[in-house]
């Protein structure tokens, strides 16, 4: 005998684009997403007895996406995802949870002359602004928002000594590094009670992700690190100081290592040590360093 342990179903990949015309200056605004949204309920019968009755086909999810976004605020996407997740639980009785994950891709108002041009925009970086949301029946809303895809280098400034030495170690310690990184960063908001909470709120997301990316840059840059680990939890820390709704703050940061060259072999040249100017960039293996920095007095008052 065997019984469906879990499931969930929906439409992923639903690419959205947006514009906002601002009649009086003229000046355009866009927001291209790429939404997927998961439903969970009372669908066992669908998997187990072919049961189609208690199906919203995926193919209306994906009409509802359009249709919201064309009814609602897609900015911020925290207020969206929160919108379009409570429609499914509100409209369908047998429906108790959605699952709503939002990529923001990074158009930027594109500088022409030195001017904010009205309506051209560059995608500078594969960096995107993504957030989950899962409305829960019963539960309310829980928001996760996220930086992914923020590529980072530091010349000098990094240092990484004073690490384990044992006959597994062949690492030279260094107070002088090249440091690289491909920012993963999300940060947990405490648990909404629904959408009404969430409107409430809607003015701190924006500026929370802001801040989030100015503290994660200005770190970066200007801690001499002692280790990616000791970095990143510094700019946790200042997230959480930032954001007095947020009760988490998680880093995954790869360290996209770059390996000196000796170049001796050629008529003695020197390339390493003070002298090193041309380096290997390494594809892998890299390391991964991981931590979440949680509020030590609990959670934060309102
Ligand atoms: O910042 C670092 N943390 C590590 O844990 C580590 N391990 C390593 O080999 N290099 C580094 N760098």
């Amino acid at each position: 005998m065997s019984t469906l342990a879990a499931a969930r179903y929906g439409k992923d990949n639903v690419r959205v684009y947006k514009v906002h015309r601002d009649e009086k200056t003229g000046e355009q605004s866009v927001c291209e997403m790429t939404v997927c949204v998961l439903l969970e309920g009372d669908i066992e019968t669908s998997y187990t007895k072919a049961d189609n009755s208690v199906v919203v086909a995926t193919d209306s999810i994906k009409n509802t996406i359009y249709i919201t976004a064309k009814q609602q605020p897609v900015n911020p996407p925290e207020l969206f995802g929160s919108i379009l997740g409570t429609h499914f639980i509100q409209k369908y009785s047998h429906i108790h949870a959605a699952h709503v994950h939002i990529v923001t891709h990074r158009w930027v108002r594109m500088q022409v002359d030195g001017k904010p041009h009205p309506h051209s925009f560059v995608k500078d970086s594969p960096e995107t602004r993504d957030v989950q949301v899962d409305v829960v029946e019963g539960k309310g809303i829980s928001i996760n928002s996220s930086i992914q895809g923020l590529t980072v280098l530091k010349s000098t400034g990094s240092q990484f000594w004073g690490f384990v030495r044992d006959e597994y170690t062949t690492l030279k310690e260094t107070w002088d590094r090249i440091l690289s990184t491909d920012v993963a960063a999300n940060w947990q908001w405490r648990q909404f009670t629904g959408l009404a909470e969430v409107r409430t709120h809607a003015d701190k997301f924006n500026p929370a992700w802001e801040a989030a990316r100015a503290i994660t840059l200005k770190t970066f840059a200007e801690d001499n690190s002692a280790s990616v680990q000791a970095t990143m939890y510094l700019m946790g820390e200042k997230i959480l100081a930032a954001a007095p709704l947020v009760d988490t703050v998680e880093y995954a940061l790869p360290n996209n290592h770059y390996f000196e060259v000796d170049l001796s072999w050629h008529k003695g040249t020197k390339n390493t040590g003070k002298d090193a100017e041309v380096y290997a960039p390494q594809s892998n293996p890299n390391g991964l360093i991981k931590c979440t920095v949680g509020r030590s007095g609990g959670k934060p008052k309102l």
